[in-house]
C-alpha cells in the first residue's frame, strides 16, 4: 500500500476544505444516524463488519493500551463499528467519534476517514492539521479497505488523544484493513487455487503477504494490493506462471489457519494487558530505522509464522523477541530462550527435545522435558542459532519439518506447539556459503526477518540514552542530565557494544556523576588508544587520548585518512570533524584521503 507524503496530502485536503466554505473555528456539521436508519446501514454491511468484529478483538490489547479507538467506517464516511479505551471512547464522544457519526471531509474538515475516503489512500491525520479546532486534540489513521474485486468499501480508522501519538497507528490501521481484505479474499476465492508468493532471498518489510486466487485456467482471478505491487498492476485475467525472485505457497487447509489466526482469534486468546505495557514500550527509540523493527515486529506478533532476528550483539534481539511474544496471542504461555552456543553439541538433543528415564548416564531418573515441550504453545526464542553445530541444525531442522520431537532414548514422538523466534549476529547467508549453516534452516527460519539496526545506525543515541538513563534511576531520584559536550561525544562514538554498551557506560557515569550532570569526561568510553595504555604513562583526559589515538591512526595508515578512520572505528567525516577541531594536520600524507 503506497503511503501519502503526508504534508501534501493535508494541504490539498484543507485547500477543499476552504473552497467547500468551511472554516477551522467553525463547529462542525455533525449529523448523527439513530435508529431505523442505522439499522438499516448496519444490515447493509453485516458482512464487512461480521470480518471485522474478530481482527479488532485481535487488535484490542493494542488499540486499549495505546488509549485509542478503532473505528470501522462505510463507504458513505458513516461510523459502523468501534473497540477501545471507554476513557478515550468518553472523550471522542465530545466530537461524534461515535457509531452512527458521518466523517466525510465535507461536513468534518479535514481528518483521517474523511481525507482516506477522498485519496482512497492510508491517511494519518495528527493533532493541527485537522481543520477543525475542535477535533485538534485528536491523532487518528485510516486505511482503505477493498473487496476482492478491487470494489472500495470503506475505512479502518484508529484515534486517540494527541499526546498519545504512536508512529505506527497509521500501520496499525493498514494491519486490520488489509486483514480485513485478506479475509473478503479468502472468502471469495473459495473455489478457486489460493496461492501466496514468498521472496526468495529476503522477506521485505511490506506490511501484507501477497494472495493471488486463480481460476482452473491459472488465470490471475483476484490479488491484492501486495500481489499487485509484484505482478503489475495489469495482472488481473493473465495466465499465472510465476514470478522470479518468488516461491509460490498454494494455501492449504494448514496455511489458512494461519490466516484464521491472524483474522479470527477469540477475545480470549488475547494476550495480558500488563504484559502488552512492557512488551513494545520497553523498546525505546523513534529514529525510522528502529520504529520500522516495532513496525514488522507488531506484525509478526499478529502471525504464527517464524522470526529470524538479524543484528549485531547488543542491539536488542533478546528484547524484540520478548515483546513479540507478549504482544502474541501466546503472551499467557511460556518464553523459553535458549542460548544454542551455550549447549555442549553432544546434549542439544536432550537439552532440546527432553530425555526417557535412563536414557543415557548421569541423565535425570525420571527424565526430563526438553526446551520445546517446555515452551508449550508459547515462544520458544533459539539465540545464537549461527552457533549451532551442523549435527544440531539437523535435528532442528527435523523438528521444524515435522512439527513433533522424540525425546532421548524414546521412540514415541511428541507434537511441538511453540512458535520458534531465533536470533544471531552472524552473517548466515556467508554462513551457508562457507557451509557453516544449512540453507534449508535458515529458508525454514526465516518466516519474517527482522534486521536490527547497530547504535552506529540510529539517530536517536540521546532519546535512546535518556530512556536508559530513567530506566537505570530505581529510586525515585531526579534522572540525571546529559550536558552538551556529553549528547556530542554520545553521538559521534562507534558503540562497538550497541545498546548494551551504551545501558553499562551510562550506568557508569550516572554514578561517577554522582547526581549531577553527566558530562564528557563521565563516560568511559573503550577509545582505542586507552588499549595501548602503559602503567607508567600519565592519565591523559579525553581530548588528549582522541588527539593521540588520531595522530596514531594517521601516522599507521600512511596519512590515508579513510583507513585512519577505519583504524578508530569512526566514519571519515567524524574523522575530518575531529581534525579540525583539534586542528590536527595530516602531515603524514599531505595529499591522500
Ligand atoms: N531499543 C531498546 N530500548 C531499550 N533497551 C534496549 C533496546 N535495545 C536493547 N536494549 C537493552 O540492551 C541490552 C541488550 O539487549 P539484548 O540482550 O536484547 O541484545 P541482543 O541483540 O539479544 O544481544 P546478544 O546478541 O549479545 O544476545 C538489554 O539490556 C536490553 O534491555
Amino acid at each position: 500500500m503506497q503511503y501519502a507524503d503526508s504534508s501534501a496530502l493535508v494541504t490539498r485536503s484543507w485547500q477543499r476544505c476552504h473552497q467547500t466554505g468551511l472554516h477551522p473555528t467553525d463547529q462542525a456539521n455533525d449529523q448523527i444516524i439513530t435508529g431505523k436508519r442505522i439499522k438499516e446501514i448496519i444490515k447493509e454491511n453485516q458482512a464487512l463488519i461480521q470480518y471485522t468484529v474478530p481482527i479488532f478483538e485481535k487488535l484490542f490489547p493494542f488499540i486499549h493500551q495505546m488509549g485509542h479507538i478503532a473505528m470501522l467506517v462505510d463507504r458513505q464516511g458513516n461510523i459502523i463499528h468501534t473497540i477501545g479505551d471507554p476513557d478515550f471512547a468518553d472523550h471522542a464522544q465530545r466530537v461524534q467519534l461515535q457509531v452512527g457519526a458521518n466523517w466525510e471531509e465535507s461536513r468534518k474538515g479535514t481528518n483521517a476517514i474523511g481525507t482516506a475516503l477522498v485519496e482512497s489512500r492510508p491517511v494519518r491525520i495528527h493533532a493541527e492539521q485537522h481543520f477543525f479546532r475542535e477535533n485538534q486534540f485528536l491523532t487518528c489513521a485510516a486505511a482503505p479497505i477493498y473487496d476482492a474485486d478491487g470494489e472500495f468499501l470503506g475505512v479502518v480508522n484508529v484515534s486517540g488523544q494527541k499526546e498519545g501519538f504512536h508512529p505506527y497507528i497509521l500501520s496499525l490501521a493498514s494491519l486490520a484493513a488489509d486483514s480485513l481484505q485478506n479475509k473478503l479474499l479468502l472468502e471469495t476465492s473459495k473455489h478457486e487455487h489460493l496461492l501466496t508468493l514468498k521472496e526468495l532471498d529476503q522477506i521485505s518489510a511490506s506490511h501484507q503477504t501477497p494472495l493471488v486466487s486463480l481460476d482452473r485456467d491459472r488465470r490471475i482471478v483476484r490479488a491484492n494490493a501486495a500481489a499487485v505491487g509484484i505482478l503489475g498492476k495489469d495482472c488481473l485475467g493473465k495466465e499465472f506462471v510465476g514470478k522470479k525472485g518468488y516461491t509460490t505457497q498454494t494455501i492449504s487447509d494448514q496455511t489458512s489457519k494461519m490466516w484464521r489466526s491472524v483474522a479470527l482469534h477469540k477475545k480470549a486468546d488475547t494476550p495480558d494487558q500488563r504484559g502488552l505495557l512492557t512488551s513494545f514500550s520497553r523498546l525505546a527509540g523513534s529514529c525510522k530505522r528502529i520504529v520500522q523493527t516495532k513496525e514488522l515486529a507488531l506484525k509478526a506478533a499478529l502471525t504464527h509464522y517464524p522470526v529470524l532476528l538479524l543484528g549485531e550483539s547488543g542491539t536488542g534481539k533478546e528484547v524484540v523477541a520478548q515483546s513479540i511474544h507478549q504482544a502474541s496471542t501466546r503472551a499467557t504461555q511460556p518464553f523459553i530462550a535458549v542460548n544454542c552456543s551455550a549447549i555442549p553439541d553432544n546434549l542439544v538433543e536432550s537439552e532440546m527435545f527432553g530425555y526417557e528415564s535412563g536414557a543415557f548416564t548421569g541423565a535425570n531418573r525420571e527424565g526430563s522435558i526438553g526446551k520445546f515441550e517446555a515452551a508449550k504453545q508459547g515462544t520458544i526464542f533459539l539465540d545464537e542459532i549461527g552457533d549451532m553445530s551442523l549435527r544440531a541444525q539437523a535435528a532442528l531442522l527435523r523438528v521444524l519439518q515435522e512439527k513433533v520431537i522424540t525425546p532421548v532414548g524414546s521412540t514415541r514422538t511428541r507434537p511441538v506447539h511453540a512458535r520458534v523466534i531465533a536470533a544471531t549476529h552472524r552473517n548466515l547467508p556467508e554462513e551457508i556459503k562457507a557451509g557453516r549453516f544449512r540453507a534449508d534452516l535458515y529458508y525454514r527460519l526465516k518466516g519474517i526477518q527482522i534486521n536490527l539496526p547497530s547504535l552506529r545506525e540510529r539517530s536517536d543515541v540521546i532519546e535512546l540514552a535518556e530512556h536508559l538513563l530513567r530506566q537505570i534511576n530505581e529510586d525515585d531520584a531526579p534522572v540525571p542530565v546529559l550536558a552538551p559536550d556529553a549528547q556530542k561525544l554520545l553521538r559521534s562514538y562507534q558503540w562497538p557494544g550497541n545498546v548494551r554498551e551504551l545501558q553499562s557506560v551510562l550506568m557508569q557515569a550516572a554514578f561517577l556523576a554522582d547526581g549531577g550532570e553527566i558530562e564528557a569526561h563521565h563516560l568511559q568510553l573503550d577509545l582505542p588508544d586507552l588499549a595501548a595504555y602503559d602503567d607508567n604513562q600519565p592519565i591523559l583526559s579525553l581530548r588528549e587520548a582522541e588527539i593521540a589515538a588520531i595522530q596514531k591512526s594517521l601516522a599507521a595508515s600512511g596519512g590515508n585518512v579513510s583507513k585512519a578512520a577505519k583504524l578508530l572505528q569512526i566514519g571519515r567525516n567524524t574523522l575530518y570533524r575531529k581534525m579540525e577541531e583539534y586542528r590536527i594536520s595530516n602531515t603524514a600524507n599531505m595529499g591522500s584521503v
